[in-house]
């Protein structure tokens, strides 16, 4: 099983290597996140969605693997050090934000980033709810920027979370609202927008606990709740794509259709696992060529730079 290739093995500084990268291949001992051998009931249907989804879907040749946010995720990672420092010797591990690459550099796993493997095999997150189709809610620890990129870039894209998060329609019980990256010095303007057209007159800027101020994202910018009814949040994606349009917002914390599978630990040690449709019946951009039959016997080949061909018939 080859290496897995990043875009740029090599700094183009000879004495700057990335360490991540010159680690691959090399076991090291590897240690895992969780100490705490007393689990509550909450704490241990984490665990048993993070193991199963990981047991399920972390596969031996699979070589890129994204690393979610938020609580249910150490368990994940804990999961995969079981699978042993050899197993992991040629993986590299992509985080979603500070959190997941924390407990990658601590677990003793590979680092790499997503601009350097932008193919990922498999990423598994978690999520602050997920209803019946899959769609979810993400971002409320404001991750949602990254995890989306990393959801994106997976083949696939897995979800792991606690009973509480398996709901009917978003919003139900997850108040605070959709989470909104925003750029700093937009925020106001799309407050405003939020407020006055998109039907959100509860929407507010994310307050830091302790820090003066507001919430500001592993990338810098800032972070808007905007609460809406059960009616808005049935039908996630619209809602989802108004927000996006508006000058300002970077990401939104809503994900449809992405998910292949959802993982819930329940409160009485069983699993439920949904399985989501990934696909849109939309594809855009994905062609190469295509290849069509003619009455006459003639094949007209359209390519995706514009070419079109016609292939004599077959005598
Ligand atoms: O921004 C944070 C992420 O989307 C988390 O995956 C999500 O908030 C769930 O976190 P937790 O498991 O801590 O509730």
């Amino acid at each position: 099983m080859p290496l897995p290739t990043p875009l740029s093995p090599v700094s183009p500084i000879s004495k700057v290597r990335p360490v991540v990268l010159s680690r691959i291949g090399q076991p090291t001992k590897l240690i895992s996140p969780i100490t705490d051998l007393n689990l509550s009931v909450l704490e241990k249907s984490k665990q048993l969605a993070a193991w199963t989804a990981v047991d399920q879907h972390v596969k031996p040749e699979h070589r890129v693997i994204g690393i979610g946010s938020g609580s249910t995720v150490p368990y994940v990672v804990e999961r995969i050090v079981q699978l042993g420092a050899e197993a992991n010797a040629e993986r590299v591990f992509i985080p979603t934000g500070f959190q997941s690459k924390q407990l990658i550099v601590s677990s003793g796993l590979n680092l790499g980033d997503v601009d350097q493997f932008p193919t990922i095999d498999v990423t598994l997150d978690g999520a602050d709810e997920v209803d019946r189709e899959l769609n979810c809610i993400k971002g409320g620890g404001a991750c949602h920027l990254r995890e989306k990129v990393l959801a994106e870039a997976a083949n696939t894209f897995i979800l792991v979370a606690d009973y509480r998060k398996n709901v009917e329609f978003l919003g139900t019980n997850f108040a605070s609202g959709i989470p909104i990256e925003v750029v700093p010095f937009a925020y106001a303007k799309v407050l405003q927008n939020l407020h006055h057209h998109l039907g959100c007159p509860q929407a507010s800027l994310r307050m830091a606990v302790k820090k003066a101020g507001p919430v500001v994202s592993d990338n810098g910018n800032f972070i808007i709740d905007a609460p809406y009814d059960q009616e808005t949040m049935k039908t996630p994606y619209t809602i989802m794509a108004q927000i996006k349009m508006l000058t300002g917002v970077v990401e939104v914390g809503v994900f449809c259709h992405m998910a292949r599978a959802a993982y819930f630990g329940n409160a009485d040690g069983t699993i439920k696992m949904l399985t989501g449709v990934v696909e849109v019946g939309v594809f855009c951009h994905m062609a190469r060529a295509a290849y069509f039959g003619n009455a006459d016997g003639t094949v007209t080949i359209k390519w995706n730079d514009g070419r079109v061909e016609e292939v004599a018939a077959q005598a």
